[in-house]
Order: structure tokens, then sequence, then C-alpha cells
């Protein structure tokens, strides 16, 4: 009822976590492995590991969440050699997150994975930083399409990117025109949306200690602007470029609606760092509930369906 076949792979259910969320370490992967979850992906890695930021870095809100977590992470070998293991033990789809601090790095970093055994789903996380100064990498359009050209004249496996939240027509089109000319595996939309604030009014102060308060949003606050993410790019990226949708899934109803708009896969965050890998099959439930009342056996019967009114 929630098959979804992936790059050739056939998934038990659509659902994933998104990249940060209980996937730091092996210890969490394995769990997320062995939940009601139809793949995973590991936490952003970057070439060295990083400690991150000063705590606290995480907040969980009524309706959401707010973070500055700086990246922390145990380095991409710790994370490619798992992945590598798995993929030696069978395991046929697998998504691995990267990125790095700046635009060399980022080469040398997708260089190392094209050199490496690993064949799974490499995600390049583009909420990268760029020089001080100047706005994230996917942001900033022309780096993003030097950057991607860069990478794809020596990068042969399958690759997928992960985008913040655009707010703005004329971006969709300037960033979906770019994305066309790459054989990109797939677009993730949304991460957080950036540099929210989040305020503890009995002590009058923000909730978390790095960048002032200042973090990426995530959970109900941001389900509107992911849908019309997952959707802006469904409409315009050519159709072998599949959607993950990221963003505001807090029951069955939501994954719904990014399926609606065009999403192969859904990822959980905030909801999965609330509830626990249990998520997973709570959102399988209620998923199958919807698609029964409204007499729908498959995803495919109302992927990217969206209607408008006439
Ligand atoms: C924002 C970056 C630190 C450059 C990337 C990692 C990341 C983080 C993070 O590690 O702070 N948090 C998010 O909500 N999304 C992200 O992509």
């Amino acid at each position: 009822m929630l098959k979804t076949n992936f790059l050739g792979v056939e998934l038990a259910s659509p659902l994933m976590n998104a990249s940060g969320v209980h996937c730091m370490s092996i210890e969490e992967l394995e769990e997320l492995a062995n939940s009601q979850a139809g793949a995973f992906i590991t936490k952003t890695a970057t070439q060295l590991e990083r400690e991150g930021n000063s705590k606290p870095r995480y907040y969980d809100t009524k309706l959401g969440s707010i973070n500055s977590m700086g990246l922390p992470n145990k380095g991409l070998d710790y994370y490619l050699n798992y992945v590598i293991e798995r993929q030696q033990q069978g395991t046929q789809l697998q998504f691995l997150s990267v990125t790095e601090m700046s635009y060399e790095e980022n080469i040398n970093l997708l260089s190392k994975i094209q050199r490496s055994g690993y064949q799974g789903v490499t995600e390049f996380n583009l909420s990268c930083p760029n020089v001080p100064g100047k706005p994230q990498i996917a942001y900033d359009f022309e780096l993003t399409k030097k950057l991607l050209s860069e990478v794809f004249t020596f990068f042969t496996k399958p690759l997928g990117v992960k985008l913040p939240p655009y707010f703005d027509i004329a971006h969709f089109d300037e960033m979906a025109t770019i994305l066309n000319k790459f054989p990109l595996t797939y677009v993730n939309s949304v991460n957080s949306i950036g540099n929210g604030l989040c305020i503890n009014i009995d002590k009058e102060q923000v909730v978390i200690k790095p960048k002032g308060g200042f973090g990426g949003l995530g959970g109900e606050y941001i389900k509107p602007t992911a849908l019309a993410n997952v959707r802006a790019f469904r409409e315009r990226l050519n159709p072998n470029i599949k959607i993950i949708g990221t963003g505001g899934v807090i029951n069955g109803k939501d994954v719904f609606e990014h399926i609606l708009c065009g999403a192969d896969l859904v990822q959980v965050g905030t909801t999965l760092h609330k509830e626990g890998v249990d998520v997973f099959t709570r959102l399988n439930e209620e998923l199958k509930v919807i698609m029964k009342e409204k007499g729908y056996t498959s995803l495919e019967q109302f992927r990217g369906r969206l209607k408008i009114i006439e």
C-alpha cells in the first residue's frame, strides 16, 4: 500500500528521517534501520569530526523546534565506513549527507566519496556557509551553478541536493533553471527556515545559546513553506529529478499533503526528535487510514495530483 520505488529500489514506506535528527551515531542509525522508516540518512558529515556549537543549541517548542547545532558530526570516514559496511551486507539504498565549510573543501569531500567504494546516494547539503558576509551557498545562485558544474565534471554516483526554503517565485524559477542543467537524482526541499528566534518569556531570554538565539526553524511553523517548495520544484524540475519533501510533518495528513504536492519520499525531523523512531509506525498507519478513506491503494494514484481552483 505504501510501497515506493526510489532509484529502482522498492521501499516499504516513503518515510525517512531528516538529516540531523536521530542520525549522529551508529547506534541511532541502527535504530532507524530497524524502524518502520523506508530508508534513513546520516547526519551531514564534514571531512573531519566537529564538536559543533555550545549548548543549548536545540530547543523543542509547542509548534516545532529551533536549532543552531553548528554541524556536529563524527567525520566523513565514520559514516562512509558505516554505509559501505551495510552496502557489503546487502543494503540496497542508502543516503549519506555531506557538506563542507568552503567551496574548495566541498569539492575535496565529494572527490573523496567519488573515489570511495560507496555506491549509494549522496545528499549534498547546500545550506553550507559561504565566505562570511555572503549568504549560504544555496542563496547564491551563481555560486551554486559554479559549484554543481564543477562537481559534475567528476562525480558520477547518485547525487541529491538539500535546499533551504525559497520565498520568492523568481527564486523558484532561477534555482529550478540551474538544477535542471544537472543529472541530479533528487532535490530535497526544505531545510529548516533559517534564523528564526524563539523566546522564553519567563526568563525574558532566547532559548538557544549560539548566534544570540537565532536558529533554523522546524515543525508546524514551516509546513506551508515546505509544501510550497515541494510543489514549486515539482512543477519546474524535469521529471527524472525526484523530490524529497521535508518540513512540518506532524501526522499522516501532512505526509499525504507532501506526496500530493509531488514528493517521492517524505522526511521527518522535529517530530522524530520529539517522538522517537516509533513516529514512523504512527505516520505509516495514519497515512494508510487516509488513503483507505479516499479509496487510494497506492501512492502513485495521488502523487503530484494537487488541484488548483479553476
Ligand atoms: C547550517 C549548517 C550548520 C551549515 C548545516 C547543518 C545544519 C544544521 C546544523 O548542524 O546546525 N541545522 C539545520 O537545521 N540544518 C542544517 O543544514
